[in-house]
């Protein structure tokens, strides 16, 4: 039996939104394929499209044309119950602020990850087990206002890997965080994605840290575009 191949699959996806009289074109036709275990960087300038692609790939967004396979899944034809399943079990998601809930401590806000996604067995042990992973194994009974910035942010990505994701999708992880903090995130967030096998996309205005990507894309105007910069 050979390994899953769990990945991302972004094909062909316009999506333009109502602009005054007309339409802008946020993607144009853009496609993306990230496989399992690897982490693909999207640089671009401000209203570039990035943070489109990303709500795209998580479903939470429909394009009016192309594809997004999620872990094998053909997400087009699902119904919105069946996005929002899809997003629980199979989707890690790390937004700029992490939104933690201010009277759960570190653990119980991967715990709670764990129930809304269908209450497993094991969460605690998990729970621990990927707090330790990103540092924090000693910060695990602290609430939000006890943690510094870039705690509550790897708060925010080991919640994310809760549930373990085929795909982990992060939005500038860096720029809460001055420049080395940022490139501690950067280096944990790398390791994650071959340590856990996700398939990974990390949007980031932090060129410095590109080295730590398998790939990096450039999103220009809505297209997207390999870039050499590493
Ligand atoms: N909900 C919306 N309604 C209308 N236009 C939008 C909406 N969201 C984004 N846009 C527009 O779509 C384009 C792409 O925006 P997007 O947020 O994807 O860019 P970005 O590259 O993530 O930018 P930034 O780096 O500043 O976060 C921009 O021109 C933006 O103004």
């Amino acid at each position: 039996m050979g390994m899953p191949v769990s990945s991302l699959v972004v094909e062909g996806v316009t999506l333009t939104y109502p602009d005054g009289g007309g339409r802008l074109t946020a993607l144009d036709g853009v496609g993306l394929d990230v496989p399992a275990g690897t982490m693909t960087a999207v640089v671009g300038p401000s209203g570039s499209g990035k943070s489109s692609l990303l709500a795209v790939a998580a479903t939470l967004v429909t394009p009016e044309r192309g594809r997004v396979v999620v872990d094998g899944v053909e997400t087009g034809s699902l119904s919105p119950s069946e996005k929002a399943e899809l997003r629980r079990t199979r989707l890690g998601i790390v937004f700029q602020q992490p939104n933690l809930l201010a009277s759960l401590t570190a653990l119980e806000q991967l715990e709670l990850m764990a129930r809304v996604a269908g209450a497993r067995r094991g969460a605690p042990e998990r729970a621990r087990e990927l707090l330790s992973a990103v540092g924090l194994a000693g910060e695990a009974g602290r609430r939000p206002h006890q943690l510094s910035g870039g705690q509550r942010q790897r708060v925010g990505i080991a919640r994310a890997l809760m549930n373990e994701p085929a795909v982990l999708l992060v939005d500038e992880p860096t720029s809460a965080l001055d420049h080395e903090r940022g490139a501690v995130v950067m280096d944990l967030l790398a390791e994650l994605t071959r340590e856990r096998g996700t398939a990974t996309v990390l949007v980031t205005h932090d060129r410095a840290r590109l080295g730590v990507a398998d790939r990096v894309v450039e999103m220009v105007d809505g297209r997207l575009s390999l870039t050499g910069a590493r």
